[in-house]
């Protein structure tokens, strides 16, 4: 395994594997790696010749500052577990690699990026924007990878791949889970013993929506209920729960499982602050 620091160790590396016409399959991350991205990188290297992973905890992509202060770093253990998942490079730029002064560059993603995350996280889908265009221009990978739990995310970036005429093809992988069910998430390892017990209560209200929706409960009723649980967990602040359409992320009132459009999937979605930390999670419904 390789690590690149700049974007012309990128483009040499790359360069004889381009000429054998070996595929390039990326896998974006933040570091602080878990089974999460590593089901991203058996994808990538199970899809294409050659993966190259990318580790960077992109600054303007984050609205808090204590957020990014704390957001968890683990480097040597990255690297070390990248290297047994088979990863042939990794792409670990400075700050000032990819942004040599500050970028003047705006994306707005119209009703993709004003919902949902949006709302509580203004200006993060454009830092995502900026810094997954410029990782594509660097790369140049045929396939990138992004995980499920970001559901958003995954929503914006493929209508950025249509809008900018990317030449990427994005593959979206399931969500992995610790054994009770919290998806796995960076930030976990800020949870404290009691949090990482209230934390259940994202997936546990998941799982909840689902199993009474298709038993043809009212979506309001259900909603009542899990607003309901959260108001009784102290360590617990709600932000979001809705119910979408999982590729427009249209928010709905209403949920019928016996007029379903095959057409369409739809997912329930919550972000809530356990203590200090935010967690994101999401789970398909039909
Ligand atoms: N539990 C998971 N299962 C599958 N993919 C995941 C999971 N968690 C994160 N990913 C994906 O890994 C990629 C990198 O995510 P990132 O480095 O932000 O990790 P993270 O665990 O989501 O961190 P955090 O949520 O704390 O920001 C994204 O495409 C993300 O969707
Ligand atoms: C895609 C990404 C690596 C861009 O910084 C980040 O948003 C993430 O880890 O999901
Ligand atoms: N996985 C999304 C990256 C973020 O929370 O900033």
């Amino acid at each position: 395994m390789k690590i690149l620091h700049t974007k012309e160790e990128v483009k040499s590396a790359l360069l004889a594997h381009r000429k054998e016409n070996n595929s390039i399959g990326l896998v974006p991350t933040m570091g602080a790696l878990h089974d999460g991205h590593i089901s991203l990188v058996k994808h990538a290297r199970s899809h294409a010749d050659i993966t190259i992973t990318s580790i960077f905890v992109n600054p303007i992509q984050f609205n808090n500052p204590s957020d990014l202060e704390h957001y968890p770093r683990t480097l040597e253990k990255d690297l070390e577990l990248l290297e047994n998942k088979g990863v042939d490079y990794v792409f670990l730029p400075e700050i000032e690699e990819m942004y040599q002064e500050e970028t003047l560059l705006k994306f707005d993603f119209g009703y993709l990026e004003n919902t949902l995350e949006g709302e509580f996280r203004p200006s993060h889908f454009n830092g995502v924007g900026i810094v997954v265009s410029k990782l594509f221009h660097i790369v140049q990978p045929d396939y990138a990878y992004f995980g499920q739990k970001d559901l958003q995310q995954v929503a914006i970036i493929k209508r950025l791949v249509k809008d900018l005429s990317f030449d990427v093809k994005v593959e979206v992988v399931p969500t992995i889970r610790e054994k009770d069910g919290l998806a796995m998430s960076s930030r976990n390892v800020r949870l404290g013993e009691e949090e990482r017990k209230a934390a259940l209560l994202l997936f546990n209200s998941l799982n909840l929506a689902k199993d009474e929706l298709l038993k043809g409960i009212s979506w309001l009723e259900v909603k009542e209920k899990v607003l309901s649980k959260f108001d009784q967990e102290p360590l617990a602040k709600l932000e979001y729960f809705e119910l979408v359409e999982t590729d427009s992320l249209k928010k709905l009132n209403s949920f019928n499982p016996r007029e379903l459009d095959d057409t369409k999937k739809y997912s329930v979605c919550m972000a809530s602050f356990i203590g200090e930390v935010r967690l994101i999670d999401n789970l398909p419904i039909y």
